[in-house]
């Protein structure tokens, strides 16, 4: 009770969400879904839109405001009364205390170059971008640089979780992984954001072991649908599903020490290299590819087949890359190897299946002991 008698006023959390494409609209809509009326949190959910002109003249922002839909990445979807679009990074983040980060992981680190000094102290981050950049030093989660750009701490969510199926916008059932470092309580809050009866989220402690299975799992859904354009059927795909889940746990296990196996049973672990290798983005993209005979770019499918989505595993093949051959390990990962050159040119997409005539000293199926 306060001196004059009356209780306290309890500061509620608020919550901005960064990012409204896709997945970023529709993780906006499953936060403002427990936010309104929930004594905990502020009801209003603010969503940066990078603004763009949508081709009948309107700025997108405009729209998502005027209709509750976010008409070009998640059409046909209400996203609740309480979330606002706001294409003003500064503004949309001043007030909040919750920030939940979900771009396309190439932005970021100029989005948090320009929110540097911008964000309440007392800020909480949740990263649900599946990517890594690659520095000098090596690779470096998103959810680190969050931290480090910002002076925030950063959480992760990850988990099978394709928003376009019509799974999660349309409130059919799936799962999903918080992975955090330090603090058990603020991952059962970030939990209590954004569970729900169709959407049921549990909390690990391994930050590195989930993100890089989100991460990395992009790769493996390239390799996956690189297979489907090669018409090769389902019991390749399978082998090339278990070969990229033994080779996303050998690497993590490498980067970090502290991963742990039980994460890789997980929904952000094999849950998500399933639905993903099944029903994704990568893999669609990767299809066609492979139906050209890599004839056409990754680039150019992209723009073709997404209407501005992006694609992640491309990029995450690269920088996976990097790393591997900066250390000597390509040898140790042919498959997550054997993605890059295809997607650069330097092997056809056939490759995928013929890997050891094109590497003899080992093959992609028999994998290297380092591997188990
Ligand atoms: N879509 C999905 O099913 C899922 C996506 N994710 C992850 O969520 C992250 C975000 O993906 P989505 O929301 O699906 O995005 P998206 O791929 O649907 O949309 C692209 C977004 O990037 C924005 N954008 C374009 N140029 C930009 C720039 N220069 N600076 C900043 N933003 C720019 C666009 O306005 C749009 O919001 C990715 O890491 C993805 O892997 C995670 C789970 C599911
Ligand atoms: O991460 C995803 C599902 O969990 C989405 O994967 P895509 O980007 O390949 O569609």
């Amino acid at each position: 009770m306060g001196e004059a008698g009356h209780e306290a006023a309890v500061e509620q959390f608020r919550v901005s969400v960064v990012g409204s494409g896709n997945w970023g609209s529709v993780a906006a809509k499953l936060v403002a879904s427990n936010t309104i009326g929930h004594p905990f949190f502020h009801d209003e959910v603010r969503m940066w839109v990078f603004e763009e002109v949508l081709p009948c003249g309107e700025k997108l922002s405009d729209a998502i405001n005027r209709t509750n839909e976010n008409v070009k990445y998640l059409n046909g979807v209400k996203l609740g009364k309480n979330v606002v679009a706001d294409p003003d990074l500064e503004n949309a983040v001043r007030e909040a205390n919750m920030l939940v980060f979900v771009t396309p992981h190439q932005f970021m680190e100029g989005i948090c170059k320009r929110l540097g000094g911008k964000i309440r102290s007392d800020a909480e981050g949740i990263s649900l971008i599946k990517g890594m950049e690659v520095k000098k030093e090596g690779p470096c989660m998103i959810s680190k640089l969050i931290t480090d750009m910002l002076g925030i701490n950063c959480c992760v969510l990850m988990g099978a979780n394709i928003a376009n199926e019509a799974r999660i916008a349309f409130e059919k059932f799936s799962e999903a992984t918080i992975g955090y470092k330090h603090s058990k309580e603020v991952a059962q809050r970030w939990a209590k954001l954004f569970s729900q009866s169709y959407f049921l989220v549990s909390a690990v402690q391994d930050i590195e072991g989930v993100e890089l299975c989100g991460t990395l799992k992009n790769v493996v859904a390239i390799a996956a649908g690189l297979v489907d354009g090669l018409d090769m059927g389902n019991n390749t795909k399978a082998a090339i599903m278990r070969i990229g889940l033994r080779e996303m746990r050998a690497l993590s296990k490498r980067l970090f020490s502290s991963v742990k196996d039980s994460t890789f049973f997980e929904s952000c672990g094999v849950a998500d290299v399933i639905t993903t290798c099944l029903g994704g983005r990568n893999r669609r993209v990767a299809e066609a590819f492979a139906r050209t005979g890599g004839k056409k770019s990754f680039n150019e499918l992209e723009e073709e087949l997404l209407q501005g989505q992006k694609l992640q595993g491309v990029s995450t093949a690269k920088e996976v890359y990097d790393v591997l051959s900066h250390r000597g390990w390509q040898g140790l990962f042919p498959l997550l190897t054997t993605v890059h050159k295809i997607c650069i040119g330097l092997l056809p997409p056939s490759a995928i299946v013929e890997y050891s005539e094109h590497a003899p000293n080992f093959s992609l199926f028999e994998g290297s002991a380092e591997c188990y």
